[in-house]
């Protein structure tokens, strides 16, 4: 007999192995898929650097490039196939992208009142004094061209290894929830019949539709005698606690309910943090309805919008 464990790690992707995935992993898991903590560093230096895949060739060669002839160099970089390459390029973006999202006036501000005003692609004036960004977008732009400018490029980043997180900034009310999410229902609707859905919810689907054709293009190279054989499974370890960002805060000031520690070793971590393994769109939103539905988060929720405002008044 299986355990539960076990027949929910072998419906991952239908084919994928779960030990692939933990081969991925930069640390062992129990099978109840809780952890102590969860790390923000990805490689035992601390940099952000993409894991080192066994199964891929490296720019670092074994055989030094001087001891071969040219025709052999040439050869030897045919064989790296341009999915390899791909995986093995910088990313291209800098390291932190600062973008502003000016949202549309509401109902009690006007248009033409906006103390924030777009002067260009990567600038705004807020009254007299110009400021300067990566990208500025004005209350035209829609949910899926912020998503083609900060989702895709970020997904590309993490399916070559590297570290990525987007975080949210701005005064209660100025769009946070509606860029990273949508509105309520942006989860549970297709992204097909719902333009309005958030970068998260496109994040997830974007993420999964690359794992499965990823993939599909390793089954093609194991054909290949040359190839060692190519094992392909994503972990993608979700953090409500990032999204989330500021009900945690008021959350951590009230009732204390996680901690927030920084060592040596580990680098910042969330103590007791619970960890998630999904495997599909449908997990996630699996998740999510857990979320919503716990009680510490419709405290926090809840707080947030009746406490704070009250102190805030
Ligand atoms: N770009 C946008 N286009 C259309 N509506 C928007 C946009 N940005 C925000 N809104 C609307 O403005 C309102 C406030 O946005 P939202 O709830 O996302 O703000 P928030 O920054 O998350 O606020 P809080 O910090 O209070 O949670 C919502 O009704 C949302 O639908």
């Amino acid at each position: 007999m299986k355990s539960n464990a076990e027949m929910s790690e072998n419906r991952f992707l239908g084919s994928i192995s779960a030990s692939s995935i933990r081969s991925l992993l930069h640390r062992s898991v129990s099978t109840k898929h809780k952890t102590n903590s969860t790390r923000s560093k990805s490689g035992p230096d601390g940099e952000n650097n993409p894991p080192i895949d066994p199964n891929i060739l490296l720019d670092k060669d074994p055989i030094p490039k001087q001891s071969l002839s040219k025709h052999e160099i040439s050869q030897r970089e045919i064989t790296k196939s341009d999915s390899q390459k791909e995986v093995l390029s910088p990313p291209a973006d800098p390291p932190v992208k600062v973008v502003v999202r000016i949202r549309p006036a509401n109902g009690h501000e006007r248009e033409g009142d906006q103390l924030v005003r777009k002067l260009s692609d990567d600038s705004v004036a807020a009254e007299d004094k110009k400021f300067t960004f990566d990208s500025v977008l004005d209350s035209k732009s829609n949910q899926e061209y912020v998503f083609q400018l900060v989702g895709v490029p970020l997904v590309k980043n993490a399916l070559a290894g590297y570290n990525t997180t987007i975080l949210a900034y701005g005064q209660a009310g100025s769009g946070k929830s509606y860029t990273m999410w949508g509105p309520p229902s942006a989860m549970v609707e297709n992204q097909a019949s719902n333009s309005h859905q958030g970068i998260v919810p496109r994040i997830f689907q974007m993420l999964f539709s690359e794992i499965q054709r990823i993939y599909n293009e390793q089954i093609g190279d194991l054909l290949d005698p040359t190839q060692r054989n190519l094992e392909v499974g994503i972990a993608l370890s979700l953090s409500l606690f990032n999204t989330f960002l500021d009900y945690f805060y008021v959350c951590l000031m009230v009732v204390k309910l996680l901690q927030i520690r920084d060592d040596t070793k580990h680098g910042f971590y969330v103590e007791n943090l619970t960890e998630e393994y999904v495997t599909s769109y449908e997990d996630i939103t699996q998740i999510l309805i857990k979320v919503a539905n716990n009680k510490a988060f419709k405290f926090c929720s809840f707080f947030h919008e009746h406490v704070s405002c009250c102190l805030l008044n």
